[in-house]
This record gives structure tokens, sequence and C-alpha cells, in this order.
């Protein structure tokens, strides 16, 4: 056994940064709020994986009379689990079911899981937590500043948008894609918020997503459509943000294989993520293979609810908060135009792609119905 002295017996316990012992005092360790957030980098991260998503609560459900299913009681009990799943959005305000006399039903079938969060499929990778960027800000990032690491990798990621023309150069809160209060000033590039390793505080501007909804939104059953997302009594503004299109996060086989047992079945609600910022590089956009799909139907929160327009005032746009990996972004939904009270919210269904190329061919499946979106401009089928 090599002998060594407390000097170097204290180094040598100075050295692994993993249980985030930043200095040592009258012989104690000391973990500081920066050194054990340092440290968490290196731990697994905590992620939710699909195989444990609990269904005991739709499976009790589903086996009581319908009596039961489409009574007040019941539309009472589905408000109170989307209430309880709510417990991450401080400032949501809770969302309410309406059947608006519509048929029979109360509440939408009891078929999925209600959740903010994403699920991970099989053979999809844990989050990348290492690799995260952060910037060391304190209190609220600066976007001006050069040293905030999160606005020079907003900054990059858009300068092939500035380059094409597509944004001006600056502005307010720029490169941050938020303005101070939190409404999105450019829509349609990735978002990189900071995130658990940065250390600016909880109100910085580039942390919007992460904080949760703060707009009112209803389930309501619709005509033509399904049960739709519907506007509460406030109108809301351009750039507000919505929610994330929450669910299971799947590999593109999976997502496929599904997809042919949704088209059958009628409903689909699967989105797959093929953004273009995917595809910057490639020479031939066509050539991007799909790697990643998010699947709302078993889980999800009340976007899975968000039916297709051709004229939609909503948008889901790439949002990076807690994964490096540029793969698996959270899609985050934002109005693009102003939402009147009480009106639907709706995105468009259709890839940039699928309508400039011609690609809406008429198919067979059930999935495959005409769109009741009601625009001047409907291209009158979904996909
Ligand atoms: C993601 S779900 C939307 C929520 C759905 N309405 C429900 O009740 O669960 C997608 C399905 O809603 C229906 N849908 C959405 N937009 C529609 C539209 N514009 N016209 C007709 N059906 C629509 C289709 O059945 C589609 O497969």
């Amino acid at each position: 056994m090599d002998i060594i002295s407390t000097g170097d017996a204290i180094k040598q316990r100075e050295q692994p940064p993993s249980i985030g012992v930043a200095e040592y005092i009258g012989g104690y360790p000391i973990v500081t709020w920066q050194s054990f957030s340092a440290s968490q980098r290196l731990l697994p991260p905590k992620y939710h994986r699909a195989k444990d998503l609990p269904h005991s609560l739709q499976d009790r459900m589903n086996v009581l009379p319908e009596s039961y299913r489409n009574s007040e009681f019941a539309r009472a009990v589905f408000e109170e689990i989307i209430l309880e799943a709510m417990d991450d959005e401080p400032s949501a305000p809770p969302i309410k079911i309406y059947d608006n006399g519509i048929g029979q039903e109360m509440t939408p079938p009891w078929e999925f899981v209600y959740t903010n969060n994403m699920w991970f499929g099989e053979g999809v990778p844990p989050p990348d937590v290492r690799n995260l960027v952060s910037c060391g800000c304190r209190g609220k990032c600066d976007p001006k500043s050069s040293a905030c690491a999160c606005a020079k990798r907003q900054q990059q990621w858009l300068e092939p948008y500035i380059l094409d023309g597509l944004f001006p150069a600056t502005w307010p809160g720029s490169p941050f894609v938020y303005d101070s209060k939190g409404v999105l000033q450019r829509e349609g590039c990735p978002i990189f918020e900071c995130n658990q390793f940065c250390g600016c505080d909880e109100d910085c501007p580039n942390r919007v997503v992460q904080n949760g909804r703060t707009w009112p939104v209803n389930i309501v059953k619709t005509e033509r459509k399904g049960w739709g997302v519907f506007a509460g009594p406030k109108k809301i503004p351009r750039g507000s943000y919505i929610g994330i299109y929450a669910g299971e996060l799947l590999t593109e086989q999976e997502g496929e294989a599904r997809g042919l047992l949704y088209n059958v079945f009628g409903r689909t609600y699967l989105f797959t993520i093929d953004f273009h910022h995917l595809k910057l590089g490639l020479k031939n956009e066509d050539d991007y293979e799909n790697m990643y799909t998010v699947d709302a139907y078993h889980a999800g929160n009340f976007t899975r609810f968000l039916n297709h327009s051709c004229d939609p005032n909503c948008e889901i746009t790439a949002c990076y908060i807690e994964d490096a990996d540029i793969n698996k972004p959270l899609l985050a939904v934002f109005t693009i135009r102003d939402v009147e009270p009480w009106e639907e919210l709706c995105f468009s269904y259709y890839g940039d792609t699928e309508v400039t190329k011609g690609k809406l061919i008429a198919r067979e499946d059930a999935v495959y119905v005409a769109c009741s979106c009601g625009s001047a401009n409907c291209l009158g089928k979904l996909f």
C-alpha cells in the first residue's frame, strides 16, 4: 500500500467531479449548486420509458358501463386527471371538456394516459445530457452578451435563415427567438432554450416552453372532426406558446408499423420528426431519413386533439431543452396568428414538401377522410 501525506489525500479526494465536491473547508467536502449541477451531467439521465406507461385507470374505466362513462361524473374525473398531470405547469389554467351537445359522449375515449412528458420507446436512446451546451450567465441571460453560450448557439442555427433572407439580422431579443415577454418572434426555425446546467434564473428570457402553458384551452367535441382544442375567453396573440405535443417517442420503424394500423383504424396521432433544419447540408432534401416519430395515441396531453386546418392558426416548432440530440427535439405548439376567443386551434398536418410537391394523392385507408376544416383554401384532404 502506498503511503500518502494528508495534503496528497485531500488533493486526491478533490479529483472526482462525479460526486459534485467543489472544495474542502476544514476537511469537509463542500457541494455548491454549481458543482452539484456539473456532476449531474455524469449521472444517467432521468427519463420516462414507454414500457412503463401506466394504464390501469383507463382499463378500469373501459370496463364500466357506458352510462357511467358518459356521465357528468366521468367528465369531472377526466378534468381532474388533467389537473393532476399539470403539476409541472404552475401558471396553466385548468382544462375543461365540453361535448357541445353533440352525440352521447361526455369525454374523449379513455384510450390514453394524460401526460405532458415524452415517453421513450424501445430502441430510442436516453436524452444526451452530457453534450448539452449551457451558459454560465447569472440572473437573466443577456442575448447581446458574447459570453452567453446559449445566445451563441441560437445565433448559429438562425444564420441559414438570415442568409436566405427569411429573417432580418436582428429583432427584439435576438438572437433569442423570444422577446422579453416570451412571445415567439421568429417562426419556423429551431429553438434552443437554456437548460438545467445553465447558470441563469428561471425567469431568463430564453426559458419559455419549459415554464409550461399559460393560455386557457378547452377540449371540445366538434361536429365532423371528433374532439378538438378551442381557445378560452381570451384572445391569444400570435407567437404564444400553447403546449408540447407530448407522447411516445418512437423509432421510425415503430412509427411506420403503428401508422399502418392507424390508417386502417381511421384516426392517427403520429407526428414524424422531419423538420427543415434537420435536412440542412443535404444536397437533396429527399435523401433525409426520418429517425423518430411522436405517437400521442396511448399517451399525450390536450394537443393530441389539435385538428388539421388548411388555414392553420398554430404551428409545431422544434424546441431543444434537455436533450443535445438534434434528432430528438420537443414538438412545441405556437400560435402563428392572433386567435379569437373560443376559436378552434389547429395546425396543418401537411409537411411543406407534401403541399409544394403535389403529394396529396387519394388513398384507400379509413384514415384518409375528407378535410372538414371549412377554410376558404381547403385542399379537401387531410394527408
Ligand atoms: C390527432 S387526431 C385529432 C383529434 C381527433 N379529432 C380526436 O377526436 O381524437 C387526428 C384525427 O382527427 C380527425 N381530423 C383532424 N382534422 C380533421 C379535419 N380537418 N377534417 C376531418 N377530420 C379531421 C381525423 O380523424 C384524424 O385522423
